[in-house]
């Protein structure tokens, strides 16, 4: 009971990271499009509006019912939410005639306001808007200002209805948790008992409960997700969870033998599917980047289709499918597609499949599924691991792919993720790999002239995968990996160092 935030949003920018920031705080947070209010509001302790890019003075702006949810359940209404709450009830909302973009501070914070509980005047809050609310609605109590910004932030009279104009859920506003935590704990009353344990607690009825005797079949892929996921899925229906985990061809060195031997230990039911030579057989001559990617993605629903066929009567598909992936699908002038990403490496499951799709982790952040699996105590190793693509080795290898492209590429990248293991640099960063170029260059080895491959090595710092930056990994490393890739891979002359952060580039190379 009341122990769900209801984000509403608008189609900000920010919205995800509104959801971050309540989680952060041990609440629960769901974020639904403006436009899919539900019925049935009793679950929801609090509600938040967000931003967004559409104007309340435009034809198409975002006009939500709130009669069920204003004044009647503690409401913050951030930006356009704002702006809303002021346009339509007795407010103006104009076009502002300074830039209100970055940082800006509190000139003015009215006093013995809860929801500016130890927070002081000049406290910095991150401002990105066009409108500006010129008049408050009716019942309107003006809370803080900045020297731009008159009305930052207003209370109604009443109510507790709260609207800031600034983004408490952006890094640059520096007091933003502890406002939310006013607005969530001190205003709303509600409780900071979200954590990784009670997760894994209620998902595993949840899923009990959904699941009962059926059987379920799982892709399992080494990756973080798929693996806490079977780890759930295990729990709550044992031997009728059946993994799947299939060697493309263009996994890394040893990997489809070592992933399998890991799971074992765990107890798991897992099939290793070898189909490495159908998918190098359906990629010969294929240099196309997104030709390559598609067709990676269409073999893998054959073999994976195949394989679930095998297992008699399963009714359900599981996903690791995580928040990210389910934010970047739902639009918000339609809401959540059905079907949200079947498989969204493998371009998404055909319909004549007939399996229902179910994903235990389609609510959380990466760092948060490690934090579940940490709380099942899943082996570091695979807590641990940085993300790999689906495509694999496929998309690293620039052109078309050959079988002895990928044992020259295994190889290096053995050697590059071994040293970073080595050398403890491994946990600092957030993924790394090799690429393969197309392009030969002029070496010399032993007096004798090569004409030989180029290897690219990339490692990233991130939080996301959506933006990153290259790692300043020691030049003492650099120089001693470069040395045993040209000395131990034979085929390869030259080592560069991926110096690019994304964006402009992006992590992997097509
Ligand atoms: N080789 C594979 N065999 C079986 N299923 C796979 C394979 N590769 C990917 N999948 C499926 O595709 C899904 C998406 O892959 P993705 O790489 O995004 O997630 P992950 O591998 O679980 O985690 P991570 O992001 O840490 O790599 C996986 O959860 C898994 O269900
Ligand atoms: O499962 C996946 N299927 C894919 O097709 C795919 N393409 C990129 N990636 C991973 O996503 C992150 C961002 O990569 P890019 O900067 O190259 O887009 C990085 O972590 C990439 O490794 C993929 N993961
Ligand atoms: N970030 C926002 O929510 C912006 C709201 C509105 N589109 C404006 O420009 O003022
Ligand atoms: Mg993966």
């Amino acid at each position: 009971m009341h122990n769900n935030v209801l984000i509403l949003d608008f189609g900000s920018q920010y919205t995800q990271l509104i959801a971050r920031r309540v989680r952060e705080l041990n609440i629960y947070s769901e974020i639904i499009p403006y436009n899919k209010v539900p019925t049935d509001l009793s679950d929801y302790g609090a509600v938040i509006l967000s931003g967004s890019p559409l104007s309340v003075r435009a034809e198409e702006a975002p006009i939500p019912d709130l009669t069920k949810i204003k004044g009647k359940i503690p409401l913050l209404a951030i930006c356009y939410g704002a702006q809303y709450l002021a346009h339509f009830n007795g407010g103006n909302v104009a076009p502002s005639n300074t830039r209100e973009y970055g940082r800006a501070n509190l000139s003015f914070i009215k006093e013995h306001e809860p929801f500016f509980h130890i927070i002081n005047e000049g406290s910095q809050v991150w401002m990105s808007h066009s409108d500006t609310i010129k008049e408050l609605p009716k019942g309107a109590v003006l809370l803080a200002s900045t020297h731009d910004v008159e009305n930052a932030a207003f209370r109604i009279e009443g109510e507790d209805s709260y609207a800031i104009q600034f983004h408490p859920e952006v890094y640059h506003t520096t007091d933003g948790e502890q406002l939310l935590k006013n607005f969530l704990v001190d205003i709303a009353g509600m409780e900071q008992d979200w954590t990784p344990d009670a997760f894994v607690e209620t998902t595993i009825a949840e899923l009990k409960n959904t699941l009962g005797d059926d059987k379920v079949i799982l892709g399992l892929s080494g990756g973080v997700d798929s693996s806490v996921a079977a780890l759930l899925l295990h729990r709550a229906v044992g031997k009728n969870l059946y993994c799947i985990f299939v060697n493309n061809g263009l996994l890394r060195k040893n990997e489809f033998h070592d992933v399998l031997e890991q799971y074992e230990g765990m107890g798991l039911n897992v099939k290793g599917v070898d189909a490495s030579a159908r998918f190098l057989g359906a990629l010969a001559g294929e240099s196309d980047p997104e030709t390559k990617r598609k067709t990676i993605g269409r073999v893998f629903i054959e073999v994976f289709d195949d394989e679930a066929h095998k297992v008699e009567n399963a009714k359900w598909l599981a996903q690791g499918t995580i928040y990210p992936d389910v934010i970047e699908s739902v639009s918000v002038s339609g809401g959540p597609s059905a079907t949200i990403k079947s498989h969204h490496n493998v371009g998404g499951l055909p319909d004549y499949m007939k399996l229902k799709v179910v994903e235990p982790l389609k609510l959380l952040f990466k760092d948060e599924v490690r934090r579940v699996g940490a709380s099942m105590h899943m082996d570091p190793n695979i807590l641990g691991r940085h993300p790999f693509p689906g495509p694999g080795l496929g998309i690293r290898i620039l052109g078309d792919i050959t079988a002895e492209k990928v044992a020259m590429l295994q190889d290096v990248d053995h050697v590059f993720i071994k040293g970073l293991k080595d050398w403890g640099l491994y946990d600092k960063v957030w993924q790394a790999g090799a690429m393969l170029l197309p392009v030969n260059s002029v070496g010399v080895m032993g007096d004798e002239r090569t004409y030989e491959k180029c290897v690219a090595l990339r490692a990233v710092e991130s939080t996301d995968g959506m933006t990153a930056d290259w790692v300043n990994l020691p030049y003492k490393f650099l120089q001693k990996i470069s040395n045993e890739i040209i000395n131990k891979v034979k085929g390869v002359n030259r080592v560069v160092y991926d110096i690019s952060s994304k964006p402009p580039a992006t992590i992997e190379w097509e």
